[in-house]
C-alpha cells in the first residue's frame, strides 16, 4: 500500500464553447456552453479529469469539496466519496430557487460534485492499475463499441439574435454548416438527420421536441422514419405534453416510436411518474426518462408504478458508479440502459463510452449532444463516432489526454462570458420578448 499514489492536488478549471442556437421547451440555447472540469493529480505523476455542467454553484460545492481529498490515497476512493456525500456540500449553497416552474428538470447541483470528482479518481486509479475505467465499474468492461444516437434540435434563425452565433462552414463536411443554419420544419430536420448520418452513420435518432405544437413534431418523427426506415426513432417533449394530448398523438405509433423519452409530466395533482405509467399503459409504447427517475428513490417510485422502461442513467448527476449499477439493475431487470446527455466536451465523451462499454445486456444508443461541438476538443486525440458507435480506448484510465493550451483557450472563452450558468430563457427573449418559460406550453406557440 505505501505505493499508492496520494493526491496532490485538484484544479476546478471552467470552460466554454460554442453551441447552436439549439431549441427545447426551457428555450433556446445560447451561442455558448458551460462545462467544468476537475483536474487531480497525483504523487505518480498522473492527472486524472472529470467534466460536469458548470454552474456557480457547482464550482463553489468544488472548491469546498477539495480539502476531504487533497492529501489522500487514491485507494480510499469509496471513503473520500462517502465523507463528500455526508458533507452534503451542496446544502451550504442553496439554489436560489428551486421551483420546477422556473428549472424545467432538476439541477443536480450534488452529485455533479461527486460525479465529477468520482470521475477524477477513477481516472487516476484506472492509470495506477493499468485498467480502463469501464473496468473498474459494475459489470466491468464487457463491449468496446458503444453505440449512441443522433440526436436533433430544432434549431432558430441565429440571425434574429445579436449573440455571436458560429456561420460554420462546410468544407470538411456540410454537418459543420447544418448545424448552424435554422431548422424548423420537419424536412428541416430529415436535412440535418441526412448529413448527420453521412458524417457519424448513425443508425438510431432522437428529436428534442417541446418547440412546436406536438402534432408538428410527430410529423417530423413521422418524416425522419420515412426517411431511415431502419432506424429508432424517438421524441422528447420534456414533459410538456398534457397526457391525454401524449396518448392521442403517440397511440398506434408503433411501427414510428421506438420509445418515447418524458411525453408527460406532472398535471392536475398527478406526479410524473403516475402520468408516464398510464401513458405507457394506454399506449403500449416504451418509455424512457431522465426527468422521474433521477436518484434512488425516484427510481425505485417509478419501477414500483411500471411507469418507464429505459431509465437514461446520466454519470454526470447519478456518478459513473451508480449509473452502472442502474445498467445491472436493468439488465437483471429486463430493463433497458440508456444514458442522457447535456452539451458536452470530449471528457464527457469519454466518460459516457465507460459507462456503455460497462453496461451488460441490450442497451439503447445513448445520448450524447457532441455532434454540435464536435471540432472542439479538449483532448488531444479525442474520441470519435464511427458507424453510429464510439470506439473505447485501449488504454489505462479513461484514456484521455487533456490537450492544456485547448483548455486554457476554453477557460479563457467562459471567463469572457457575461451570463455564466446556462439560461435557455434569456436567449429566447431575443425572439420572442418577454417569453417566459411554462412547462405545458411549447416554445414557440406563444
Ligand atoms: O436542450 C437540451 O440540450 C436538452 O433539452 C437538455 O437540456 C435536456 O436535458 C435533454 O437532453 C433531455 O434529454 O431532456
Ligand atoms: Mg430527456
Amino acid at each position: 500500500m505505501s505505493d499508492t499514489p496520494v493526491i496532490t492536488d485538484m484544479q476546478i478549471i471552467p470552460v466554454a464553447g460554442y453551441d447552436s442556437m439549439l431549441l427545447n421547451i426551457a428555450g433556446a440555447h445560447s451561442s455558448y456552453f458551460a462545462r467544468v472540469l476537475v483536474l487531480l493529480t497525483d504523487s505518480a505523476g498522473h492527472t486524472g479529469v472529470g467534466e460536469a455542467p458548470a454552474s456557480l454553484i457547482l464550482q463553489r460545492i468544488l472548491r469546498d469539496a477539495a480539502p476531504f481529498i487533497i492529501g489522500k490515497k487514491i485507494s480510499q476512493l469509496n471513503a473520500m466519496l462517502t465523507t463528500l456525500h455526508e458533507q452534503d456540500l451542496a446544502a451550504k449553497h442553496p439554489l436560489q430557487s428551486e421551483r420546477v416552474d422556473e428549472h424545467p428538470w432538476s439541477l443536480e447541483k450534488h452529485n455533479n460534485a461527486l460525479a465529477v470528482i468520482e470521475t477524477a479518481l477513477l481516472d487516476l486509479m484506472g492509470q495506477f492499475l493499468d485498467e480502463p475505467v469501464a473496468q473498474l465499474l459494475g459489470a466491468g468492461k464487457v463491449r468496446d463499441e458503444i453505440p449512441v444516437l443522433g440526436y436533433l434540435f430544432y434549431i432558430a434563425d441565429r440571425h434574429k439574435s445579436d449573440l455571436p452565433y458560429r456561420e460554420g462552414s462546410s468544407r470538411e463536411h456540410e454537418w459543420y454548416q447544418l448545424r448552424h443554419q435554422t431548422a424548423l420544419t420537419p424536412a428541416d430536420v430529415v436535412r440535418l438527420a441526412e448529413a448527420a448520418h453521412d458524417r457519424y452513420g448513425f443508425k438510431d435518432f432522437k428529436l428534442k421536441g417541446g418547440v412546436h405544437a406536438g402534432e408538428v413534431e410527430i410529423e417530423t418523427a413521422q418524416a425522419l422514419k420515412k426517411r431511415f426506415p431502419q432506424a429508432r426513432i424517438t421524441v422528447d417533449p420534456n414533459a410538456s405534453w398534457q397526457l391525454d394530448d401524449a396518448i392521442r398523438l403517440c397511440k398506434g405509433l408503433d411501427d414510428v416510436l421506438a420509445y418515447v423519452e418524458d411525453p408527460c409530466g406532472a398535471e392536475q395533482g398527478y406526479s410524473g411518474r403516475e402520468t408516464l405509467a398510464e401513458f405507457k399503459r394506454a399506449t403500449g409504447l416504451r418509455v424512457a426518462t431522465n426527468m422521474i427517475a433521477n436518484d434512488w428513490r425516484q427510481l425505485n417510485h417509478a419501477l414500483q408504478l411500471n411507469a418507464i422502461d429505459i431509465p437514461l442513467a446520466d454519470p454526470h448527476f447519478w456518478t459513473l458508479r451508480s449509473a452502472a449499477t442502474i445498467a445491472q439493475l436493468c439488465n437483471e431487470w429486463h430493463l433497458t440502459m440508456g444514458c442522457h446527455s447535456n452539451n458536452h466536451f470530449d471528457i464527457s465523451l469519454a466518460m459516457l463510452a465507460h459507462l456503455g462499454a460497462a453496461s451488460p445486456g441490450e442497451i439503447t444508443p445513448f445520448d450524447t449532444h457532441w455532434i454540435w461541438q464536435d471540432g472542439q476538443a479538449l483532448t488531444k486525440e479525442p474520441l470519435h463516432i464511427r458507424d453510429g458507435k464510439i470506439t473505447l480506448p485501449d488504454k489505462p484510465g479513461l484514456g484521455v489526454e487533456l490537450d492544456m493550451s485547448a483548455v486554457e483557450a476554453a477557460n479563457r472563452l467562459y471567463n469572457s462570458l457575461s451570463v455564466k450558468d446556462r439560461n435557455d430563457a434569456l436567449v429566447m427573449q431575443q425572439l420572442i420578448p418577454g417569453w417566459a418559460f411554462s412547462g405545458k406550453q411549447p416554445t414557440l406557440m406563444r
